[in-house]
């Protein structure tokens, strides 16, 4: 019988280091304490314009597997909100990206984005069983939530200019809904047999390499990228 916590809970703990090298990256504890520098803020925000705009993509891919699988038609209205505040977070984007004058047109994209949403794209195919794509789902938004939560917890010294978006998905209405995707994730798991099990697992923790790298890139140059046209 698995624990109150489920499936997660157990992986959470068997990958606690991988979990926490996602959200407590130096990238992350550097906008914690102020000390992030501006250029890289910039970088990372026009990376992860382009990253949330092939995640549109994948959560819809995500709803159409629940409206075909699951048992539960909550599910699919739970999907279906994230899908919709996803539509505000571009237009944040937008807003954000005038505001620090960066062009998000003819941005170079990064090869640690461009894997990312490579993998992202994997998990869309219709091959994909609905327990492994909602497990990645959760894993994404729990990633940004945890990481940004962090650094608005007391004592924290992020900029005025940054509070936002800390505030984005630091705040507690998206730790709300974080845990929603958990429990639909963790009822999809228990119902689903080992071996799409494993393959949940392993998609988690592709999510948390690639939330390390997609956090790594904004120290790096822009070397590593490629043009995409
Ligand atoms: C790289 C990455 N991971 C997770 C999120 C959070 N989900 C949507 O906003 C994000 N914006 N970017």
């Amino acid at each position: 019988m698995e624990e109150k916590s489920g499936m997660i809970g157990k992986w959470l703990k068997k990958h606690l280091h991988l979990y926490v090298a996602a959200t407590r990256h130096n990238f992350v504890l550097s906008i914690r304490d102020g000390s992030v520098d501006l250029s890289n803020f910039k970088k990372w925000l026009a990376q992860d314009y382009i990253f949330v705009r092939e995640f549109v993509p994948f959560v819809a891919s995500v709803m159409i597997k629940a409206s075909k699988t699951s048992d539960d038609k909550n599910d699919m209205e739970a999907i279906l909100g994230g899908l919709t505040s996803l539509n505000d977070e571009i237009d944040w984007f937008k807003q954000e990206a005038s505001k620090w004058s960066i062009p998000l047109s003819g941005t170079i994209v990064h090869k640690a984005n461009e894997n990312y949403c490579m993998f992202l794209s994997s998990l869309m195919l219709p091959e994909v069983e609905y327990a492994v794509a909602i497990t990645a789902f959760w894993a994404i938004e729990a990633v940004y939530q945890e990481s940004f939560a962090h650094c608005l917890e007391e004592d924290n010294k992020v900029s005025q200019e940054l509070q936002e978006t800390c505030k984005r998905w630091g705040n507690e209405k998206f730790g709300h809904y974080c845990r929603s995707l958990q429990n639909i994730a963790n009822r999809c798991l228990e119902k689903a047999p080992d071996h799409v099990c494993a393959r949940a697992e392993v998609a988690f923790q592709r999510v948390l390499e690639h939330e390390v790298e997609f956090w790594n890139m904004s120290h790096e140059g822009v070397g590593k990228s490629i043009d995409i046209v």
